[in-house]
């Protein structure tokens, strides 16, 4: 099994992300090549779920190394993600005596990397934080800063750019995820190969089987070649003011469905492998895009078990409220990346209402 590592690099900092087995048990080393010395105070934040199964490991190790090591928990899923949440976490690394040079250790899926993210963001205006990924969908979320909590009614409208010092990708974590987890997280994985590379496609449909078994050398090469795209892209637009929004395809359908059914009902890969569906058809109407696009699209998402249709009965109207909050919007205008082929998409503007409903209509049930 071979062991990757790359490194993401930005206009004035740049950081390793380390993707193989065994890693947790080097994290005082892999903390120490970063310059983060036992003399710096740690908090790990993780949910309950992952605390009950990785967290005694981490901890662990790092306090034999000889650092101190504070633990705090979050309730495992997405209606963590909140203000309140944020607020009693910061609590906690008060209570902790964090300072300017301590560093947070955010432990566990997209959830808490985000919300834990946002804690080192805010904590006396902003302290280090390393990412330790343990959901596949979080090969996403551990890259490239994007850090925040949900409103009630808009996915991540409270957040910064912050990014960590290390991102450490311990893949024998990914063993006790449940099946529906492992799915899920391989919309981001797809997602980062429709948007940028072909030849990566084409590799995840012949590896369909052993990817969703988790066979080890294929999830480290499909990790790895997720996090290339993120990293290439990232590293020419940090904070989305062009290319980055790429990494938002099948993301305004996506984040409304979450948001119209209160974050409850659907995974975030799971609506965003349907706002991939909605994508991909709006751009058949604006690109002539050939039928065997939308359908090789969609049968790559359904054969790693993800859905590309909406199954209740959300209101119309409800939908496309929300998309108009979709950070992309520009004067209540929706604009939507397409895809103009396999491997490649683009950011269109001013699409219209009534096109978007179409597809929505072709997409339901
Ligand atoms: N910041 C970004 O760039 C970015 C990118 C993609 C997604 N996101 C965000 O990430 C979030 C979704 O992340 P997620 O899918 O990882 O969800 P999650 O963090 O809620 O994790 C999913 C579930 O799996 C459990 N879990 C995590 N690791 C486990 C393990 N190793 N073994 C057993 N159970 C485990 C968790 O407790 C949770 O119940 C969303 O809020 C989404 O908006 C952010
Ligand atoms: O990193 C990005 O940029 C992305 O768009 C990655 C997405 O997968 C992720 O869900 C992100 O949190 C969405 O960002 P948002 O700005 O649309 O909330
Ligand atoms: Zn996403």
């Amino acid at each position: 099994m071979k062991e990757r590592t790359l490194e993401i690099r930005l206009s004035d900092q740049s950081y390793p992300i380390h993707i193989g087995s065994q890693l947790f048990s080097r994290l005082p080393t892999l903390l120490l090549q970063q310059g983060i010395t036992e003399d710096r105070r740690l908090m790990v934040i993780t949910d309950n779920q992952v605390g009950k199964l990785h967290a005694s490991t981490v901890v662990e190790t790092l306090r034999e190394a000889g650092y101190v090591v504070h633990l705090a928990e979050i309730t495992a899923g997405e209606h963590s993600k909140n203000l309140l949440e944020l607020e009693r976490l910061i609590g906690a690394c008060i209570v902790a005596g964090l300072d300017r040079r301590s560093v947070i250790l955010a432990l566990g899926g997209g959830v808490v990397g985000d919300l834990a993210g946002f804690v080192a963001a805010s904590y006396m205006r902003g302290i280090s934080f390393v990412q330790l990924p343990t959901t596949l969908l979080a090969h996403d979320s551990s890259v490239g800063g994007k850090v925040g909590v949900n409103h009630p009614q808009a996915k991540n409208y409270i957040g910064a750019f912050h990014q960590p010092e290390l991102v450490v990708f311990d893949v024998d974590s990914l063993r006790t995820l449940p099946e529906r987890e492992v799915r899920n997280g391989f919309t981001e994985v797809i997602k980062h190969g429709l948007i940028w590379d072909v030849h990566f496609v084409s590799w995840l449909e012949t590896h369909v089987d052993s990817l969703l078994q988790l066979e080890p050398t294929h999830l480290i090469e499909a990790i790895y070649r997720g996090c290339q795209v993120k990293a290439a892209v990232v590293s020419q637009d940090e904070r989305e003011q062009g290319i980055r929004a790429i990494l938002n395809y099948g993301h305004t359908i996506g984040h409304a469905l979450e948001a119209v059914s209160h974050y409850q009902h659907y995974k975030h890969g799971e609506a965003v492998a349907i706002g991939i569906a909605g994508a991909v058809r709006l751009s058949q109407k604006y690109f002539s895009l050939p039928m065997e696009i939308v359908e090789r699209t969609e049968a790559l998402l359904n054969s790693f078990g993800l859905p590309t249709r909406i199954d209740e009965n959300w209101s119309m109207d409800e939908l496309v409220q929300a998309m108009r909050r979709d950070k992309k919007a520009r004067n209540g205008k929706l604009n939507f990346v397409l895809t103009t082929g396999l491997g490649k998409v683009e950011l269109v503007h001013e699409i219209s209402t009534s096109d978007v409903e179409d597809v929505l209509t072709q997409i339901w049930g």
